[in-house]
């Protein structure tokens, strides 16, 4: 299992200054969707330029033109691309294909999908690496969590890693983690707290001891 940071509410020197804190402790870096409207895919260059070991995804959301977005995030340097699971499939297929011309990674956001059981069987044929479930800001502002969907995907996904996303905290990773996706991405859980560092530690101890 491993560790993704997301990073989303910062410019590009907070987001160094930030992995630096706690690089010794995640797997991945996300550039959050907000990051690349501001900054633009300088963002995920930048980190990767500078945090070499680590890998940088890069949270496109790509909703059309799959294969050309994944082309100019791994142009920048992005390992990992997000592409959205309620886009079409040729869009899908588009960024899968790109992505081993490039040897890059394709991760599908599952959010705002309806029939995440049906969709997520879907999408695993299509030859995703990881399938992600998501609850955004917009849901989690709403009192929703994603923990039933990773469920559902862990029981219908036979190839791709499974991976969950939203508003996870220290509290609430021991009952992620007991679900066993191979991938859990934490923002503000790590982001918003006083000690990152510390945080992060005990985050990656908990994923270690699976
Ligand atoms: O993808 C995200 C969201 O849509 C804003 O871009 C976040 O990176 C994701 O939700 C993880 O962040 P937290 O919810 O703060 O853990």
């Amino acid at each position: 299992m491993e560790l993704q940071l997301a990073l989303d509410l910062v410019n590009i020197p907070e987001a160094k200054q930030l992995v630096k804190e706690v690089a010794a402790y995640i797997d991945i870096v996300e550039i959050g969707t907000p990051v690349v409207i501001n900054e633009g895919l300088r963002a995920v260059k930048e980190i990767k330029d500078e945090f070499p070991s680590l890998k940088v995804l890069a949270d496109l959301k790509i909703m059309d033109a799959g294969g050309y977005e994944v082309m100019k995030a791994s142009e920048a340097g992005a390992d990992i691309i997000t592409v959205l699971g309620v886009s079409d499939d040729a869009t899908i297929k588009g960024a899968v294909d790109e992505a081993r011309k490039q040897n890059r990674k394709i991760m599908v956001d599952m959010i705002n999908v309806k029939d995440i059981a049906g969709r997520a069987q879907e999408i695993d044929s299509l030859g995703v690496d990881y399938i992600c479930v998501h609850s955004g800001y917009d849901h989690q502002a709403a009192g929703k969590n994603s923990f039933e969907d990773l469920a559902t995907i862990k029981r219908v996904v036979k190839h791709a890693k499974t991976a969950i996303a939203g508003g996870i905290k220290l509290q609430t990773l021991p009952e992620v983690i007991s679900a066993q996706p191979d991938l859990v991405i934490v923002g503000g859980g790590i982001t918003g707290s006083e000690n990152k560092e510390a945080v992060a530690a005990q985050m990656q101890q908990l994923i270690k001891q699976g």
